[in-house]
């Protein structure tokens, strides 16, 4: 059976997309897919096999090669969460032919949701835009882009690397560029995506926000 319970959330890196899709699943019951960490998986399979992240031919021979078998034990893997890895995501990310053969696990689990769940969550940069665009619940989460250094530099001092600021935000301007000019699918807000600034906001208020807006979707009968 097709599931039509699909909520689709897109924004740029350290708006706080994550946190709140784990959220919204939980509290949904529905299942949760990071699609970032598919390109994430992409970006890591090169640098381990000594390819350089702008190799497009290893790049796409990488996506073509990642099924549920392969991506499951590489999505627990801390790897995946280093900065070089996200840089490396975001250059695999411009090949179309990268972009293609992920579509269909994306679609496949926003429409057969895993586990026996009703519905799915999924955040990424083009969710709304090109996997799901008949999602009936589309956000766009963003902050500024100091607001989101900030938050990405406390990430990375938490887990006890060393960080510096100017750095931080200097890699997030270039890949917030990459994302939104690439040819195919850029990162922007879907025509009927609603907009969630979290600038202002903490991780409850933007619950809060999202829930409300959730509620408000006739294709959400009952779940909040
Ligand atoms: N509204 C918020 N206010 C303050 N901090 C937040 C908020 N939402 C998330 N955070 C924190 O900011 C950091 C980045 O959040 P998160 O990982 O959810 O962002 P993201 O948009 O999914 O990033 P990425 O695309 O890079 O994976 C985390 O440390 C998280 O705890
Ligand atoms: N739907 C998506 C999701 C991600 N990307 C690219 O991957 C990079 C890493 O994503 P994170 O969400 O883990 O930060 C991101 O910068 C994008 O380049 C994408 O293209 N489409």
């Amino acid at each position: 059976m097709t599931s039509s319970f699909i909520v689709a959330i897109d924004g740029p890196a350290a708006s706080g997309k994550g946190t709140l899709a784990r959220r919204l699943a939980a509290t949904l019951g529905f299942a949760h897919l990071d699609t970032g960490a598919l390109y994430r998986a992409v970006g890591l399979t090169l640098l381990r096999t000594g390819h350089a992240p702008d190799d497009a031919v290893a790049a796409t021979a990488a996506a073509q090669g990642l099924d549920a078998a392969t991506v499951l034990p590489l999505m627990n893997d801390p790897a995946l969460r280093q900065d070089a890895v996200a840089v490396a995501a975001s250059k695999v990310s411009v090949v179309p032919e990268v972009r293609a053969a992920l579509l269909d696990f994306q679609r496949n689990f926003a429409n057969h949701p895993p586990g026996g769940a009703k519905g799915a969550v999924l955040d990424g940069r083009d969710v709304g835009t090109v996997v799901c665009p008949d999602a009936p619940a589309k956000l766009y989460v963003t902050a500024d882009v100091e607001v989101r250094a900030r938050r990405r530099l406390s990430e990375l001092r938490n887990t006890g690397a060393e960080a510096i600021y100017e750095a931080v935000l200097e890699d997030m301007k270039v890949r917030d560029a990459r994302d939104s000019q690439r040819a195919v699918a850029p990162l922007k807000p879907a025509v009927d995506a609603f907009l969630l600034d979290t600038s202002m906001m903490d991780a409850e208020q933007a619950f809060v926000a999202a829930t409300d807006f959730i509620r408000s979707r006739p294709a959400f009968p009952g779940f909040l």
